[in-house]
């Protein structure tokens, strides 16, 4: 079986409902980095992408969105650091085991800007959102894995339920482009 990430590979829970948030917490055994969520999560994915945190041997990383005003670092801020200042999402990981806490916009025009992204398989809560597709599926291999493994790779995912995508899912596409298509006047409303 081919294996994509611990937290999808054997099944995924529905979400709760009326669940509202939960703590994440980095991977160093003393002091942690913790992070208070203070909402559900939204579009939870898989994405393949080279730049997202993943666990050790994984293929995959999973990650979801919350709004940006829901995220707060509630211990260990001293050891974050912003993995790549250049990027859209400025990642925040643990400088000592490497997880990313959360990533966050801040460009104020980026479509996505307001929301951080999260891995809510940092969490022990149990009721976040569950993947719905997968993201950037193209992109693995320039993270190592080999173009054979593609066909299996894209069937997996399909056969777990989540969608394979070479972006991002259609509706995430189609708000990028709304989001563009407004400010550059193409688009009213
Ligand atoms: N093929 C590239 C894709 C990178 C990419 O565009 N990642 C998406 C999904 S996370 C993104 O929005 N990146 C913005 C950023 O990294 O700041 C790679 O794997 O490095
Ligand atoms: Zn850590
Ligand atoms: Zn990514």
């Amino acid at each position: 079986m081919i294996s994509l990430h611990p937290a999808i590979d054997n099944g995924y829970p529905a979400a709760k409902p009326g669940f509202s948030g939960g703590t994440l917490k980095c991977h160093c055994a003393t002091n942690p980095v913790t992070v208070e969520v203070g909402a559900q999560t939204a579009y939870n994915h898989a994405c393949g992408c080279t730049k997202c945190w993943k666990p050790d041997g994984a293929v995959f990383s999973q990650i979801a969105v919350v709004d940006r005003n829901k995220v707060k670092v509630t211990s260990g801020e001293e050891k974050l650091q912003v993995v790549d200042p250049g990027a859209a999402i400025q990642r925040h990981a643990c400088k000592e085991c490497g997880v990313h806490m959360f990533g966050r916009i801040e460009n104020p025009d980026h479509p996505f800007y307001g929301l951080d992204f999260v891995h809510t398989e940092l969490s022990d809560d149990e009721g976040w959102s569950p993947p719905e597709f997968a993201a950037f599926v193209s992109s693995v291999i320039e993270g190592g894995v080999s173009p054979e493994r593609m066909t299996g790779i894209r069937t997996r995912l399909s056969d777990i339920g989540l969608q394979p995508y070479d972006a991002l899912s259609p509706a995430l596409m189609d708000a990028i482009s709304t989001h563009v298509a407004r400010r550059s006047g193409v688009l009213s409303g």
